[in-house]
């Protein structure tokens, strides 16, 4: 299990209250093979590159060399390019944040009705100051990680009404962390969902977050 629980139905088929057309899909194409075998290799490479990026101070002449190569890279892209439902990145189950590029990567350990808990780890480029993680990337993954915990609590869509987060100690880089979300209640549409950050047994950050399962077709 990487980046979403596989044993889940996460292939909700279409209705006519549901469609595939307008609002939010009711259905996820869970893939292992978009993108070819290599494509977390390729979106590991490109964290790698933000890494670079983040800590190194070219010359100009550098930039210069790396802007042509990116454009070159993003020419090779743009004959490819897809709607949202098509990507790999986001959809691949088998890879760390289901292979979504935009995502800190984690990595799901356990997940079901009753919560979800991950292994992520913060890399260089969410730096947010003094060697430790911007706050803004650990909201990121438990905006995303409480929403699998609804999603899963109720079998259904579900979105962020709010999310709050207390930063209870620092985030380290380059460690690997443990997520803890579950949904601690539900009244009807709502969904209150907690959760937790801890680096070994200290606590990093939790959070509460209120999640509205979506109406059928809702956006
Ligand atoms: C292929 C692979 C598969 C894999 C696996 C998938 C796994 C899956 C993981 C992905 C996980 C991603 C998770 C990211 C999730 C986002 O980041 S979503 C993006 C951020 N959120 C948004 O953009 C939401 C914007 N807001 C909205 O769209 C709408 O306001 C909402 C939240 C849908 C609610 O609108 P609505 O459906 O019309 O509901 P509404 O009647 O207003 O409210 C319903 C109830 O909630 C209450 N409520 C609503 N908002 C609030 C609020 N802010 N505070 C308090 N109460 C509220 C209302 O008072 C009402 O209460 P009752 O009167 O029923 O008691």
């Amino acid at each position: 299990m990487k980046g979403a629980p596989i044993d889940q139905k996460w292939n909700v088929p279409a209705t006519e209250e549901s469609p595939l057309e307008g609002g939010f899909r009711a259905e996820f194409e869970v893939t292992t093979e978009r993108g070819g075998p290599r494509y977390g290799e390729l979106i590991e490479e490109v964290r790698t590159f933000m890494d670079k990026v983040r800590y190194a101070s070219p010359t100009p002449e550098l930039a210069d060399e790396i802007i042509d190569d990116l454009k070159l890279f993003n020419a090779k892209l743009d004959t490819l390019l897809v709607d949202e439902w098509h990507t790999p990145s986001g959809t691949r189950v088998d890879l760390p944040s289901r292979g979504n590029i935009t995502l800190p990567p984690y990595e799901v350990i356990d997940g079901g009705e009753d919560g979800v808990t991950a292994s992520v780890e913060f890399r260089r480029f969410h730096l947010g100051g003094n060697g430790v993680a911007h706050g803004g990337h650990v909201a990121v993954v438990f905006d995303d990680l409480g929403g699998m915990a609804a999603t899963l609590h109720v079998h259904g869509i579900a979105r962020t009404a709010y999310l709050t987060v207390n930063y209870r100690s620092l985030t380290p880089l380059e460690t690997p962390l443990t997520m803890r979300t579950w949904a601690e209640r539900r009244e009807g549409r709502k969904i209150f969902v907690k959760g937790t950050l801890h680096d070994g047994d200290r606590l990093c950050a939790d959070m509460e977050a209120l999640f509205i399962q979506l109406r059928p077709g809702q956006a």
